[in-house]
């Protein structure tokens, strides 16, 4: 019962409650109601039986003044007819004992009858009962009659010796009451049923109130339910509250909406801050007050391998690599406690013993009484960064070869130094140095001997300045120095410089051992001086570039300082430039032809040389422009003018008889021959003059040959093979000649260079050079040629070792074609 009590809902608790006592009330107000009725109708049947008795006593009185009372005819006649009223059932007349006593004893009748009669007449008093017999419902009352002085003006008791107020007798009247009981009983019914028609109405309207009042309740619930049931305040619906449900369910309805909304956006905000603290590619660990670890998210597994149950409970200097003293770590919590914070770079260790760099930011999270509660650290593994921004600064910063600082490092060291010159009142220095000759190693031996070159001689020279000073290279072969702190005394200044740049100069000229090969090399240096003055950067690299210049133009391998006029020769050289590109197109290039004669001195054939008619320098000598060209395009330009030119020669010679037979040597830059299409160039000229191919020779150099050997002796093939003209390798022995190339390449004739002819005569090892060359040509079956012959020793001793055709001043200087034609 208690249990299927409390399972009710607080509705049905309240519809049963307020139901149970309305029909409490309901029921006592029922019974109260029959109760006034009854008795109202009891006392209007108590007042008539009074009425009826005091008619009685009246009529009574009426025949005993007429004394007609003594008959009891009379009497009974009187009796009957004063009980032939309506509702009266019955009337009786008692003699009291003293009427009896008078007049004797009466009617049997007016004797008493019952225990009623004889109260009524002992006690005074009316007495009433009330019966029910058989459907009927009967009120008898037994009214005594107390004698009374006075009876319509008539003193009746002096004569008759009663006394006032005593008891002569009584009325019992009986009256029939069962049409009352009938309309009581209507009227219970008619109770009865409005009765259960108003608890039935009320039955309705106090549940629709109960509903009314208890729906936000029940939406409540069934919300609570819900959210219960999943779990979860994140999907959260507001209950929807109806305008007239205001009332204090109504604001708890209210009121839950808004704690619900507040929890289901803390939930949210929970969630999401654990979504953000687990997916987070950061990795986050929390430390107690004690900085032991409490939590830490996946990505600190990951970034350190150690799980949580590995490391909670733990300090977090189990991560320590080391790298950092106990001061750094002194000053990171001296930070976070003071200021809350810290963030910077730490190297610390995985569990797998790694070294690694994080980008850390560690924050403090204290109570409300300012207590530390706890630690948290969020860092991010940086050393892939870290690598690649060192890798980033280190290729934009330094020289991939040689480790050394770049054009852009070497800018900013200069631009320090300058700026700390000009502070300190300070003097310091800048060379420029470039190597002599290196192209041809380059060219020659190949890229790999060049950077071995390259590499070595960084090496050197930073062996022979300080740490504190910059060895820079800023292109090919070109290396700049940049020394500070050379003291305020710009002799002092110079005297050093000047002794460190012989320095780097002697260090430089010392042979290299590149792999298998021995090599000289020289450079050239140029210096500038910092005087503390305020130089631009630009204007010192200038000026040791024009200085280092000066050095090239005084034989190389030497040392110069800057001088003005170093700015006069360099400007030269770019006039030549623009004066040259016009020379090209203005027909300013003129062909000068040298003979070459055989062992009886007669022609057979001419090397063609480029000469610039320079309309106000007169003629420039190509030593003077050439190697110029060769820098830059201008060289492919002056080759193809060359080789159209010498051909246009070659068809007007085969028209005469003398000249017919000469072969035209033509000199090729390795420029030009590696140029993609060569030798489709020379088979256009060839087909273009329409020239015997058999009269044209290509002069190729050493550096040419040597390098990629596999498309050159395509190329010599294509050309030699396929065209059907000579090749020759000019300046033989001046490079690194090697056997097994020579073996290789498809070559006609070799070219003594002239230095070797030159020195023959006067340095035995020169001659036994020339012997060499031309046994070992005669082994691989090429043609020899000695250029540079200029005398009749010279020329002796060539025949003498074997030499069968020759070039030199001996036998004809370079001249124009119709010179040339008529000496021969
Ligand atoms: N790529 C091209 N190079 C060319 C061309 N024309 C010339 N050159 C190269 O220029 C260098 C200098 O040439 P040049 O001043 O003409 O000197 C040549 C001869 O005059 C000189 N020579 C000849 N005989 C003697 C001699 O007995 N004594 C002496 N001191 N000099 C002499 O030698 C130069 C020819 O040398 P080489 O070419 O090695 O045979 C020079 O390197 C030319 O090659 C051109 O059109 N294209």
């Amino acid at each position: 019962m208690k249990n299927w009590w409390r399972s009710l809902g607080i509705g049905t608790k309240l519809s049963i409650l307020i139901q149970g006592m309305l029909v409490v009330v309901l029921f006592v107000a029922h019974f109260w109601v029959i109760n006034l009725f009854n008795e109202g109708i009891l006392d209007e049947a108590e007042r008539r039986a009074e009425i009826s008795a005091d008619g009685v006593i009246n009529g009574m009185n009426m025949l005993m003044v007429t004394g007609m009372i003594t008959d009891p005819e009379n009497r009974r006649l009187f009796i009957k007819k004063m009980g032939a009223s309506e509702n009266v059932s019955e009337l009786r007349i008692i003699r009291a004992k003293q009427v009896q006593d008078q007049f004797g004893p009466g009617l049997p009748e007016e004797q008493i009858r019952d225990d009623m009669d004889r109260r009524a007449i002992e006690s005074k008093k009316p007495q009433f009962e009330l019966s029910e017999e058989r459907g009927m419902l009967k009120l008898r009352a037994v009214v005594p009659f107390i004698a009374s002085t006075y009876f319509r003006g008539t003193n009746c008791l002096n004569c008759h010796h009663v006394q006032a107020g005593s008891v002569n007798g009584a009325a019992s009247i009986t009256i029939d009451l069962t049409g009352e009981l009938n309309n009581i009983r209507h009227a219970k019914n008619m109770l009865i049923l409005g009765h259960i028609l108003l608890q039935i109405l009320l039955f309705f309207a106090i549940n629709w109130l109960i509903q009314k009042f208890m729906r936000p309740l029940v939406k409540l619930q069934s919300t609570m339910e819900s959210m219960q049931l999943s779990g979860s305040m994140e999907q959260f619906v507001p209950i929807r509250l109806e305008p007239g449900e205001q009332d204090e369910i109504g604001k708890l309805g209210l009121a839950f909406n808004q704690m619900s909304e507040a929890l289901s956006s803390s939930e949210r905000s929970m969630k999401l801050a654990a979504s953000i603290y687990q997916s987070n590619a950061d990795a986050i660990m929390v430390t107690d007050e004690n900085n032991l670890i409490v939590d830490v998210n996946p990505a600190f597994t990951r970034i350190t391998g150690y799980t949580l149950e590995e490391v909670r409970g733990k300090n977090p200097r189990i991560m320590q690599s080391g790298k950092h003293d106990q001061e750094f770590y002194r000053h990171m919590w001296q930070a976070i406690l003071n200021e809350g914070h810290w963030q910077g770079e730490i190297w610390d260790k995985r569990k797998t013993g790694e070294i690694y760099v994080k980008m850390a930011h560690i924050s403090i999270l204290r109570r409300s009484d300012g207590s530390v509660y706890r630690h948290v650290a969020q860092f991010s593994d940086i050393t892939e960064k870290k690598q690649k921004d060192e890798l980033i600064f280190w290729q934009a910063n330094y020289d991939a070869l040689t480790c050394l600082p770049n054009r852009r490092l070497l800018n900013d060291r200069l631009a320090h130094a300058l700026a700390a010159n000009k502070r300190n009142r300070d003097c310091g220095a800048l060379m420029f140095l470039d190597l002599d000759r290196f192209k041809t190693l380059n060219d020659t031996l190949g890229h790999a001997y060049g950077d071995m070159l390259l590499v070595e001689v960084a090496w050197r020279i930073k062996s022979c300045v300080r740490e504190v000073d910059t060895v820079a290279r800023i292109g090919g072969d070109e290396f700049v120095v940049l020394l500070e702190n050379l003291g305020a005394d710009i002799k002092d200044a110079t005297q050093a410089a000047a002794q460190i740049a012989e320095k780097i100069r002697a260090s430089l000229s010392s042979p290299y051992q590149l792999h298998d090969k021995v090599h000289h090399s020289s450079p050239s240096i140029g210096v500038s001086l910092i005087h503390g003055n305020g130089e631009s950067a630009e204007e010192l690299i200038k000026q040791a570039d024009m200085a280092m210049y000066q050095a090239k133009e005084a034989g190389r391998n030497a040392v110069r300082f800057f001088d003005p006029r170093m700015q006069r020769s360099v400007e030269a050289i770019a006039t030549l430039e623009s004066d040259l590109r016009q020379a090209i197109h203005e027909g300013q290039l003129q062909l000068y032809y040298q003979v070459q004669v055989d062992r009886d001195r007669r022609p057979v054939g001419a090397e063609a040389l480029v000469r610039w008619m320079h309309p106000l320098r007169g003629m420039v000598p190509p030593a003077q422009f050439i190697p110029f060209a060769e820098e830059s395009s201008l060289i492919l330009d002056i080759g193809h003018w060359v080789l159209d030119e010498a051909c246009r020669q070659i068809a007007a010679w085969s028209h005469h008889e003398r000249t017919r037979q000469l072969v035209l040597a033509v000199n090729i830059s390795a420029r030009q021959f590696k140029q993609p299409g060569f030798v489709e160039q020379v088979a256009a000229v060839i087909r273009k003059h329409g020239i015997q191919p058999a009269r044209l020779k290509l002069e190729l150099t050493e550096s040419i040959a040597l390098e990629e050997i596999g498309v050159i002796t395509a190329k010599m093939h294509a050309l030699r093979s396929e065209l059907g003209i000579s090749l020759s390798l000019d300046d033989f022995g001046t490079g690194y000649s090697s056997l097994s190339y020579l073996k290789r390449l498809p070559l006609d004739q070799i070219k003594i260079d002239q230095g070797f002819v030159r020195d023959m005569t006067v340095d035995s090892s020169d001659a036994v050079m020339v012997k060499t060359i031309i046994d070992m040509a005669h082994n691989f079956d090429l043609e020899v040629i000695a250029e540079g012959v200029e005398t009749a020793a010279q020329l002796e001793l060539l025949e003498q070792y074997g030499c069968v055709v020759f070039q030199g001043y001996l036998f004809g200087r370079p001249v124009p074609a119709a010179e040339f034609e008529a000496h021969l």
